[in-house]
């Protein structure tokens, strides 16, 4: 397989899936990002692309649902001409004992005939980094690092062959550090040896874009890869501009339902300088359409004010927030996506045109809200975060921003808005 072949993707998240087309547009392929699954007349538009991301929000949902409509992806894209499928999940391996990463890698394996695939969480250039099998979020082991704390699937475990063995049915298997020093060639057969004993599911370390870029050519006719985003990174770059988003008129606003520490930085440095609001989650929960017409009200009444300026809604301001939200019941997490969806529709008719949506979850709630089906990845911000464009329902067209939880500066929601021409 040369590098130029058709690449398809199958992301579990909405942030997940812009973070890889971000990373596959920067090196210099044409990728479409289409939101929830397509129907067959989509492949009729993608005709010039290198690269298709379907992006799922399947990382929390049943596995019975997740298992569907990856495999109806998958499909999809084999159909499209995809000659490797690439299974984006976290690159902190965001999933519960039950899954759903294991099981899907299982399925998509049946899915292409693939007798084995490499599981790359690493991503360097956002401090991801596996090492003899263990995860690290910067200096930290996973187990150790916030998403100890994830309210959706707090992680208890750094090692990746730990984490997935109870997820799959395969027996999973490690190649370290030390083979990918040795090269493409000294990989492949690594990965062959573990095939040959059995071993479908291989993890393999990476710490720096040279490991990725090995790694990279050493699967290059593998059917199936599955990861984070870094090892797209590893392709070599061909020499394209990537598009350039220029603004969309109407007002801004950041809609941030992300829990992660990293999101509560941005969100207190916000604080200081945009008109804001938090989410108050029991109001909601009392009277749904009264909490949601009061941010609205409060939204519009800022934007008289400074038409300019975003206007910043946040559901977690400190950690402290998540737990009492907790006690309000089991389907909280839930019942704040659905808020902020009913926000982001509203605040699209009120004449918002630009939004920064912080979180996986909620940035899946908000554009399915909105009737998004498919966007165009423009620039980038910072490693995983670029401006995206897209076109609503009821045709309005918008830019978007969908961070994951722990992208991004601590300034992206005032400064980001800089990043449109
Ligand atoms: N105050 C809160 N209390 C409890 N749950 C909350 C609160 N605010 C948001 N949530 C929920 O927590 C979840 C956060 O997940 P989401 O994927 O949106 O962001 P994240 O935590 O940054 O994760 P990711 O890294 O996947 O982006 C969502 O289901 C959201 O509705
Ligand atoms: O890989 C990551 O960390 C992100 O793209 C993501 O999936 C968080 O939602």
């Amino acid at each position: 397989m040369s590098a130029h072949v058709r690449r398809g993707a199958v992301a579990d998240d909405f942030t997940g899936a812009t973070d890889l087309a971000g990373n596959w547009t920067a090196r210099g392929l044409r990728t479409s990002v289409l939101l929830g699954l397509p129907d067959d007349a989509s492949a009729e538009d993608l005709t010039e692309d290198d690269a298709v991301v379907v992006a799922l929000k399947t990382r929390s949902a049943s596995t019975d649902l997740a298992l569907d409509q990856s495999v109806r992806a998958g499909r999809f894209l084999r159909e499209w001409g995809a000659e490797q499928l690439y299974d984006k999940y976290c690159s902190t391996f965001d999933s519960t004992p039950e899954g759903n990463i294991g099981p899907v890698a299982d399925a998509l394996l049946e899915l292409t005939g693939a007798s084995r695939a490499v599981v790359v969480p690493s991503f360097p250039d956002n401090g991801r980094t596996v090492y003899q099998g263990h995860l690290f979020v910067g200096d930290e082991p996973l187990h150790e690092s916030p998403m100890k704390d994830h309210p959706l699937n707090p992680m208890w475990d750094s090692s990746v062959p730990r984490l997935l063995t109870p997820q799959t049915q395969h027996q999973v298997g490690l190649v370290p550090l030390q083979v990918v020093h040795q090269g493409p060639d000294a990989v492949r057969a690594a990965l062959a040896e573990h095939e040959q004993d059995g071993r479908r599911l291989i993890v393999v370390d990476a710490v720096t874009n040279e490991d990725l870029a090995v790694i990279s050519t050493a699967t290059q006719d593998e059917p199936l890869v599955t990861g984070g985003s870094g090892l797209a990174l590893g392709l070599p770059a061909r020499d394209r501009e990537p598009r350039v988003l220029s603004r969309v008129p109407g007002r801004r606003v950041v809609l941030s339902g992300s829990a992660s520490r990293a999101t509560q930085q941005q969100v207190a440095s916000a604080r200081k300088v945009l008109p804001h609001a938090q989410l108050d989650v029991a109001a909601y929960t009392e009277n749904p359409e009264a909490e949601v017409s009061r941010l609205l009200d409060l939204t519009q009444v800022a934007w008289q004010s400074d038409p300019d300026r975003a206007v910043l809604i946040y559901s977690v301001g400190a950690p402290d927030d998540v737990t009492a939200a907790r006690a309000l019941g089991d389907d909280v997490s839930q019942r704040i996506e659905t808020a902020f969806a009913s926000l982001a529709t509203a605040l699209s008719s009120a004449g918002a045109s630009e939004f920064i949506v912080a979180g996986g979850e909620t940035s899946g709630a908000v554009l399915e809200s909105l009737g998004v089906r498919r966007l165009e990845v423009g620039q980038q911000l910072s490693p995983g975060v670029s401006w995206l464009a897209g076109t609503t329902a009821d045709g309005r067209r918008h830019n978007f921003v969908l961070k994951s939880g722990n992208f991004g500066t601590e300034d992206l929601f005032v400064a980001g808005w800089e990043g449109l021409t």
